[in-house]
């Protein structure tokens, strides 16, 4: 869904509401702290004056610009402090909204998702945020509250200059960023899209690397990186000619502005009083800071708006399938798929596809690649829903169970199965984070894992690598059996659970399988006949699809 700039901003804001207080007293320090830069040179231009008129005021001005001085510099901090609180917490806020949201999305929205622009989500564009919280938000209250004063001051010397001022500060301060932001806007987005693909592919090739070497495509994905590298780099070249235009514009809009006040107050001065000429042009050049910042700001706008856009568009994703919270929490009694149709969005994968799961029996399931095996246990896990039929557990319809109720009841191990860069038993323990040693122990003996856990230098304690990556495909696969053991849900799924396991290790978790079957119910899909074997009952896939 694309939002226009407002839009965004206001959408961006909303998430501050916890934090206004903090936000107004940035506010109130921000224009404090600019009141003390401007008013130190007006009091410079007073002691000039005075000079010039041999008044002996000279003293009090310089203490006075001495006592401003220091309260700036107090100011400024408090105003910086508050805003990067601000900053620091909603971006904590906002992280933690973004993993509720792809929690909630996962498995079945994530399954196609771009990793890589995700991950640039995650990192680089709620970081970016940074710059909308603590430097976008309270500068535009500033530049506000500061021009509205300023006018004033100026317009006590003549309402003609106050009115000029006035139309300066609205033109650097709002139309020029305006206006450029809008033409800045879609390079901004197409930044932070282009961005995230250039990350995602260089994750595909680190992930890849040994197919790439094998295969000895380096040089073209080489040259790729290259492309997407100066892609970006042409759209940030526009960019900064558009940062190079505006910063043009800013100047020379100053200047004219400062230099209308110089002609207005020389011609309208009364008795040609020197003061009511240098004092309102002093005031003028020396007033535009805030504003100043609003213009800078809209150059890093461009970014903050694309990141703030894409961060809402994933708040905002609806889930495919949504968890239920409100619903029964049932023990498990037996499942029955009735007449079930299902299709990713294309192609129809299961067509009045019946199968009744008594419970205590361990059912085999086999059939062709790509026949929808591995579909049946995401359904019935619920990861994604039914289109047409019935699909129930414990006789209740699967979009009637409570998500969590679902979950305890159900145990899934799949043909790739996650491993997080944490200890081994770590790694096993997420089954069940309340689980003893001498549990994930038991587990591990069952699934054919124990002995080679005690190889291990620090045996349960040892590290495993990023993504397992130090784990070979059977060692993965027995924790993913070892997992299922230590849930004791009644309701286990096990996808391809020994296919890469040699025929002794084969044996021995199809062994425990069979030791552990009491009061569970198994479903078991594999192409091998040796793991069929241990199935009570075994049924070919009906949709008998070849991929
Ligand atoms: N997330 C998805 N989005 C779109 N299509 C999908 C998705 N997951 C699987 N498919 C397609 O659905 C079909 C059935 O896949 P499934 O994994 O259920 O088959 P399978 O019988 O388990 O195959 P195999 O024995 O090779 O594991 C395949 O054609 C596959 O490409």
């Amino acid at each position: 869904m694309r939002r226009n700039g407002i839009k965004i901003m206001a959408e961006l804001i909303d998430l501050i509401a916890p934090l206004i207080h903090i936000m107004i007293l940035a506010i109130i320090t921000g224009v404090l702290g600019f009141l003390c830069a401007i008013f130190i040179t007006i009091l410079g231009g007073y002691g000039i004056i005075d000079f010039i008129n041999s008044n002996s005021n000279l003293k009090n001005i310089f203490i006075l610009i001495f006592i401003i001085a220091i309260l700036r510099g107090v100011f400024h901090y408090i105003e910086q402090l508050s805003n990067h609180y601000i900053a620091f917490k909603l971006l904590a806020l906002i992280r933690d909204k973004i993993f509720v949201a792809l929690r909630k999305l996962s498995p079945a929205k994530l399954e196609g998702m771009d990793k890589g622009n995700l991950i640039a989500l995650i990192t680089s564009d709620i970081e970016l945020l940074e710059v909308f919280y603590a430097h976008t938000i309270s500068p535009i209250a500033i530049g506000i509250l500061t021009s509205i004063i300023m006018t004033i001051f100026i317009g006590i010397f003549n309402i003609v200059l106050g009115i000029v001022a006035f139309l300066g500060y609205l033109t650097v301060g709002f139309f020029i960023p305006y206006f450029s932001s809008k033409f800045g806007k879609k390079y901004g987005m197409e930044y932070r899209e282009n961005f995230g693909k250039l990350n995602s592919y260089f994750l595909d090739s680190l992930w890849g690397i040994k197919e790439i070497l094998q295969f000895g495509c380096g040089e073209k994905r080489n040259k790729e990186i290259e492309n997407k590298t100066d892609d970006l780099m042409n759209i940030n070249k526009k960019l900064k000619n558009y940062e190079g235009i505006i910063s043009g514009l800013t100047n020379s809009a100053i200047l004219i502005f400062t230099l209308a006040i110089l002609i207005i107050s020389y011609l309208t001065a009364k008795d040609g009083d020197f003061k009511n000429i240098i004092i309102p042009v002093i005031t003028m050049a020396s007033s535009f800071g805030p504003v100043i910042a609003l213009s800078n700001l809209s150059n890093n706008l461009f970014f903050t708006l694309a990141s703030g856009e894409r961060v809402l568009n994933l708040l905002s994703e609806k889930p495919i399938v949504e968890e239920v919270y409100n619903g029964k929490d049932l023990k498990f009694e037996g499942a029955e798929c009735k007449n079930i149709y299902f299709d990713y969005g294309g192609e129809e994968i299961l067509k009045d596809y019946n199968l009744n799961i008594e419970t205590n029996k361990i059912i085999g399931i086999k059939g062709k690649s790509g026949s929808g095996k591995s579909t049946l246990l995401k359904l019935l896990m619920r990861f994604w829903d039914i289109k047409k039929g019935e699909l129930k557990i414990s006789n209740a319809d699967i979009k009637e169970i409570n998500t969590n109720s679902l979950r305890n009841m159900e145990s899934y191990a799949t043909q790739d199965t996650s491993i997080f860069k944490d200890t081994i038993e770590n790694n096993i323990k997420i089954a069940d984070y309340n689980a003893t040693r001498e549990e994930v122990i038991e587990a591990c003996k069952k699934a054919s894992l124990h002995d080679f856990i005690m190889t291990l230098p620090k045996n349960y304690d040892t590290e495993v690598g990023e993504l397992g990556d130090t784990l070979s495909g059977g060692e993965k696969q027995r924790i993913s059996i070892a997992r299922s053991f230590l849930h004791k849900a009644p309701f286990i799924l096990l996808d391809e659970p020994t296919s890469n396991l040699d025929s002794l290790n084969e044996a021995v978790i199809l062994k425990s399988i069979k030791d552990n079957s009491e009061n569970r119910t198994i479903i078991l899909v594999s192409h091998r006949e040796s793991t069929l074997n241990i199935a009570d009952k075994i049924y070919q896939m009906k949709n008998d699809r070849a991929s």
